[in-house]
């Protein structure tokens, strides 16, 4: 018995073995066969590993990480085959040793495999890190050429009431000036926002006083976050202490970084790239926890080098989408600060701060990255709702007992709901609303009285849009008895039955989110729209369309025949509410741990939330304290290379 389970099988019989389990899927399977196809006598371990690492950018990772001492944790996940050692036999060890002999692994990029530092990519994943990598030590290791003299006045100025304790906020401005790259990362309501409008006031303020003029470009990755952006940016550019000539070229709105590259029809190529760079000195990225490896390396590459670059985002957020987690990457350590000496000297004399004041971070040999990074601290927001931000901190710091805690003491904004046999008590929480705030009932009400005026049309459906995020229903899972697809249908079939929504596709009410990028349309994967009557047709007739809003605030209509890549969305996945905030935001969990359940993903669903949250838990206490348990990690090679 045991020797059968010793005996490897042969390499394409393990191969549909796994893809039959649904570890390995099509294109897995593709590229190890074409890697045999290319090398005739590849070795079954190095086929195996080429499949396995090409499957690991599903979950995120970009290449497999032969020392990771949970390595089988990271290929297999929690089901590894009972005959693991018949598909793949051997150890780590012995796997590296027969990666460093194949004619298919190298070290440079020259073959389809990279073996790097104990790493196996892909050489795609591999370039991406490699291109993100250099150009970031590019950037870290040229000054912008200011000094903290020069920065002293403006930052008094700009932060006048710093008082006492460590402005962050103008520490990461100082730091954000130094060199040609600035990372700001902090939770919700921290004031990333009125930082970076601050640093944009600064720097433009000194390139002028220098007779230059920056070309500031502000961009998310998504258009949700985007329209967020353009929102809260545009009174705060217009209350800088600045003069009028700065404040006026300072933009205000934000653009998404797919338009800000250039997207080009039927192609995976952008319109800016190294040979044709953006026409932009500063650019501004938020959300930037969204961006993954491809788009990260995209945009540093079409990036001019004198550029600047100013990432915000929150480190702790879920990692994006696809493979890599760079803002994770980047912000490793900067909870503790990690400044050495000269940065703290910056500090003092930029900001006027006492080294004494800056005894929160921690001082210390930190890498290059760490000196022109800064974590911001408070939550000014959380004042209306500390709740909120008292269970995002205990999330962060996996203490069941605070979030426990948080739970009972701030009863008036955190809920945490067991969801009965009672079928339909979801739907209506959701239709009646909860938590002091108004359901989906109040929207299909007013979806029915258009105004007559069709110039007021736009108007009205912005206000109903806004209303949309009253109330946000989110879940973890896409499939399963608590995922959205069954909650969408659930939700759908309760409307019909209590007459709000008729049995039909498209209906005055439905809300719906694009399932992928547009151009045509100008819509992205991601933005929610919703449908309403719109202007009257020669009949008298009103025509149903979906509201969108852009990210410069605008509403474009689309009949709905054109939609082809939509969903309807009373529940969203907490993937795709990133970028967005409901005022009162409602997580359902399953009744079982599940892998994708991680404490990224329940401290992203958290911090969606403006005012309330509640948890809804079909089963026990235990799949919330796992998730808490269980803090994301991706295999990629960039924390170490910076
Ligand atoms: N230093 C400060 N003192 C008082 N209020 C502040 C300060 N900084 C920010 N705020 C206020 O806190 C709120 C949140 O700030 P801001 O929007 O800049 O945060 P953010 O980190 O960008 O938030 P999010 O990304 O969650 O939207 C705003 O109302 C802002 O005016």
């Amino acid at each position: 018995m045991q020797s059968d389970m010793f005996t490897a099988l042969h390499w394409e019989d393990a191969l549909k073995q796994l893809r039959d389990n649904g570890q390995l899927r099509d294109l897995d399977v593709a590229i190890a066969r074409f890697l045999q196809q290319q090398c005739g006598d590849a070795s079954h371990t190095v086929l195996m590993l080429a499949a396995l690492a090409s499957n690991q950018q599903a979950s995120g990772h970009l290449c497999i990480d032969l020392a990771n001492p949970d390595l089988e944790q990271q290929l297999w996940g929690t089901s590894t085959p009972e005959n693991v050692q018949a598909l793949l036999p051997g150890t780590a060890k012995a796997w590296l040793e027969e990666l460093e002999q194949s004619p298919l692994v190298s070290q440079d990029g020259s073959t389809p495999l990279v073996l790097d530092n104990q790493r196996l990519y892909l050489k795609r994943n591999w370039s991406q890190e490699l291109i993100v990598a250099k150009a970031i030590a590019t950037r870290l290791a040229t000054p912008s050429g200011l000094s903290a003299q020069q920065l002293y006045g403006p930052l008094q100025a700009l932060f006048p009431d710093s008082g006492d304790g460590t402005n962050w906020q103008q520490v990461a401005c100082a730091l954000a000036s130094r060199s040609g790259i600035g990372i700001i990362t902090g939770g919700p309501g921290t004031g990333k926002t009125t930082t970076v409008v601050k640093l944009l006031g600064l720097l433009q303020s000194l390139a002028m006083e220098d007779n230059k003029r920056l070309r500031i470009r502000l961009a998310a990755p998504t258009g949700k976050a985007a329209a967020r952006l353009t929102e809260s940016i545009g009174d705060q550019v217009a209350a800088l202490p600045v003069p009028d000539s700065v404040r006026d070229s300072i933009p205000t709105e934000v653009t998404t970084l797919h338009r800000l590259l250039g997207t080009r029809p039927d192609s995976r190529h952008f319109r800016h790239h190294a040979h044709n760079p953006l026409h932009a000195d500063l650019v501004v990225v938020d959300e930037a926890s969204m961006i993954d490896m491809d788009m990260m390396a995209s945009l540093l590459s079409a990036l001019p080098a004198h550029a600047r670059l100013i990432l915000l985002g929150d480190k702790d957020q879920l990692a994006s989408v696809e493979a890599g987690a760079v803002m994770g990457d980047l912000c490793r350590h900067a909870a503790g600060g990690h400044y050495q000496d000269s940065t703290l000297e910056f500090v003092a004399q930029s900001c006027g701060a006492d080294i004494g004041h800056f005894s929160e971070a921690v001082k210390g040999p930190g890498t290059a990255l760490a000196q022109c990074t800064a974590m911001l601290r408070t939550n000014w927001r959380s004042k209306d709702s500390p709740g909120i931000g008292a269970l995002a901190t205990a999330i962060n710091e996996a203490n069941l007992a605070d979030i426990r805690n948080a739970f009972k003491h701030y009863a008036d904004s955190l809920y945490r709901r067991q969801l009965t046999s009672d079928t339909q008590q979801l739907e209506r929480l959701l239709v009646e609303g909860s938590a002091g705030h108004d359901g989906l009932r109040s929207v299909f009400t007013a979806v029915q009285t258009p105004p007559h005026d069709s110039h007021e049309l736009d108007r009205w459906a912005a206000g109903l849009l806004k209303q949309l995020t009253h109330q946000q229903l989110l879940s973890g899972l896409r499939s399963g008895p608590f995922g959205v697809e069954q909650l969408n249908q659930r939700m759908t079939h309760y409307l019909q039955q209590q007459d709000l929504a008729p049995e039909r596709e498209w209906y005055a009410g439905r809300p719906v989110m694009m399932t992928r990028n547009d151009y045509q349309l100008g819509l992205m994967n991601g933005d929610v729209g919703l449908t309403l009557p719109g202007t009257e047709n020669e009949h008298g007739q009103r025509v149903l369309r979906v509201a969108f809003q852009l990210p410069d605030g605008r509403i474009k209509w689309v009949l709905p025949s054109r939609l082809d890549g939509v969903e309807t969305v009373y529940a969203m996945t907490v993937h795709k509410s990133q970028g967005s905030e409901f005022r009162h935001t409602l997580l359902v969990l399953p009744d079982a741990p599940h892998p994708l359940l991680t404490r990224e993903l329940i401290y992203t669903a958290v911090t969606r939330a403006r005012e309330t949250f509640t948890l809804l838990e079909s089963g026990n206490s235990g799949v919330w304290d796992s998730a808490v348990n269980k803090p994301t990690r991706r295999a990629s090679g960039l924390a170490s290379r910076l």
